[in-house]
């Protein structure tokens, strides 16, 4: 079996006195996509921010290849929530990869060219080429977003971490960027912790889910994790998981209980 690129054990991460979750046993292996669930607070941003080492694991332990964690390891990449630019900023696409090659084997102090060409090559694979002098204030939500999928793959990551990544992208939009994380994960191999309140848009492309709620959790397959009896025993309270056209709807999770009422407005509130 492939040694895994991160591995969880019992981690537990407390924040301003509160066990966000414990226990949590993960590993992350090359090339597999895992979609972290959970409701509004249930600490998947915290996760990310944990095995970026930004925050400190209350109890248990975390190796990234083998060795303990450490702050600013340029082999996992970051695709922070979405944030449009500001208005006004020069900044262009190309500037924007570029930056995620800055302490790579390609950034500062490179020829010039080899730079450029490598700033290319990425604008390709997420296909932002022919948008890449426009400033990015300009460009829509999903035109952004790939370049920031561009900025974090310059720096050819093992591991990818994406925090909602189609938060406030239509439903074209989302297809476009879920399908290029899918495409480049299977291509060069990374994996992928990819934090959702909507699964549905990559549901196709998951291997594992990791349900957070409550301090506790549950990981397994899509099918192994989405079930009303797992998540009626993971919530301590009775949860319905229904399965319609292809998408997964739960209903009556305690802390999603506005859920599905807004599913027609954005369909993007449900786990
Ligand atoms: N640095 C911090 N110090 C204290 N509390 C924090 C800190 N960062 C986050 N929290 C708290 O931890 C909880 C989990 O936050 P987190 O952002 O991880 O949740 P989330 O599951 O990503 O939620 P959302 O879906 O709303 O983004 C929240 O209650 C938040 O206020």
């Amino acid at each position: 079996m492939t040694p895994p690129l991160l591995s969880l054990r019992a981690a537990e991460l407390t924040l301003g006195g509160r066990v966000l979750w414990s226990g949590v046993d993960l590993d992350v292996a090359p090339g597999e996509f895992v979609a972290v669930l959970g409701a509004n607070g249930s600490g998947k941003t915290s996760l990310l921010k944990a095995i970026l080492g930004q925050h400190r694991l209350s109890a248990g332990s975390a190796t990234f290849l083998g060795e303990p964690l450490r702050h600013g390891d340029r082999r996992i990449g970051y695709v922070p929530q979405q944030r449009l630019a500001d208005e006004g900023t020069p900044l262009r696409g190309r500037d924007l990869v570029g930056l995620g090659l800055d302490g790579h084997r390609w950034g500062v102090g490179w020829p010039s060219r080899a730079r450029r060409e490598k700033v290319d090559e990425v604008l390709d694979a997420v296909g932002a080429a022919h948008y890449a002098r426009v400033p990015v204030a300009s460009l829509s939500g999903g035109e952004q977003q790939r370049l920031r999928i561009g900025q974090a793959l310059a720096g050819d990551p093992r591991l990818l971490l994406c925090d909602e990544p189609l938060l406030s992208l239509d439903l074209r939009a989302q297809g476009v960027v879920s399908e290029l994380i899918d495409r480049t994960r299977r291509a060069r191999d990374f994996g992928v912790l990819f934090v959702t309140h909507d699964v549905n848009p990559v549901l196709g492309m998951v291997d594992r889910v990791l349900y957070l709620a409550g301090r506790r959790f549950r990981v397994g397959t899509p099918d192994e994790v989405l079930r009303s009896d797992v998540l009626s025993e993971l919530y301590d309270a009775p949860v319905d998981v229904v399965r319609a056209r292809g998408r997964v709807i739960i209903v009556g999770a305690p802390d999603q209980t506005h859920a599905h009422e807004h599913e027609h407005d954005h369909g993007a509130d449900l786990p």
